[in-house]
């Protein structure tokens, strides 16, 4: 009978495990001056936030509070001074400042990105036709990155973040420049991801989005402040309103740290 509950006990404790995302408990990062006389930059302490698989998390916090920085550390791409960070699967990180290659085409940059990622061919192509179409910039395939407009370059940063159905997707500020269609379109395209199970966190100046979120984290010196959206909870400090604009672009993880980690289950089919 002990023996029945206690694996009662260990299932439940792995069911819960596999709805994790990623989390991150007890985060502290601090930027060391390199420069003589200059201070280092404490950044965050003591941070600790969750998100689960199919659940969209914002990210709220002042110019300079350390939304960028957290998003990397969850990401796996900086290194953080103290706390735990754990993934459950593979990641698709959209960061705030474009990584792309300028020569190459949007055709050309899928490949490159694809093959990276390990995807056959069959699979990058039928990524490439998804996503083209759900954004709408397929007429601009040939065309190489340094001549898309900005829209359309972040509508690729994006893409390249999402090519790949990762578990669990990071994006800083990931419409920047969308018009009022494509700004609609990602957001069908990130509750789609949400019912298929994917954790989606956002990075997000926009406060008229909150109700988008199924919980926000305020960062505010430091520290995350959790919110359930539909909590009557002042934000503090004022987010800046900033409208439809941003920027954003895309890299990768190590896929196989991260395939190795993988447990969410992901369902892909119907792409
Ligand atoms: N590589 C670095 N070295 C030193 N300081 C840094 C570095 N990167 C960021 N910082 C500093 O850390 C703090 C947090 O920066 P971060 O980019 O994470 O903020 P943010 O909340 O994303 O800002 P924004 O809303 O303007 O994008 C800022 O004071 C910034 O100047």
């Amino acid at each position: 009978m002990a023996t029945l509950a206690a694996d009662a006990s260990l299932r439940q404790a792995q069911q819960q495990d596999t709805d994790i995302a990623v989390s991150a408990t007890g985060v502290a990062k601090t930027y060391d001056s390199r420069i003589p006389f200059t201070n280092s930059v404490d950044v965050l302490d003591n941070a600790t936030l969750e998100v689960k698989c199919g659940e969209i998390v914002g990210i709220m916090g002042e110019n300079g509070s350390g939304k960028s920085t957290l998003m990397q550390i969850l990401a796996g791409v900086l290194e953080h001074d103290a706390g735990d960070v754990t993934r459950g699967g593979t990641v698709g990180w959209c960061p705030q400042e474009p990584r792309l290659y300028d020569r190459l085409t949007v055709d050309e940059t899928f490949e490159l990105f694809g093959r990276a990622y390990g995807m056959a061919d069959t699979e990058i192509e039928d990524a490439r036709g998804w996503l083209t179409d759900v954004l709408d910039f397929e007429k601009f395939h040939d065309r190489q990155i340094r001549n898309l407009s900005g829209g359309n370059r972040q509508k690729m940063n994006l893409s390249v973040a999402l090519m790949h159905q990762p578990d669990l997707l990071l994006l800083d500020e990931p419409y920047t420049g969308f018009d009022w269609e494509t700004f609609l379109a990602f957001w069908d395209l990130t509750e789609e991801l949400r019912e298929r199970g994917v954790g989606v966190a956002i990075i997000s100046h926009i406060i008229n989005e909150r109700d988008r979120f199924d919980v926000i984290y305020e960062l505010h010196d430091g520290h995350l402040h959790r919110q359930e959206v539909g909590e009557d909870v002042a934000v503090n400090p004022a987010p800046t309103a900033d409208g439809i604009s941003c920027e954003r672009t895309a890299a990768f993880l190590d896929r196989d740290e991260a395939a190795g980690a993988g447990q969410c289950a992901v369902n892909t089919e119907g792409t």
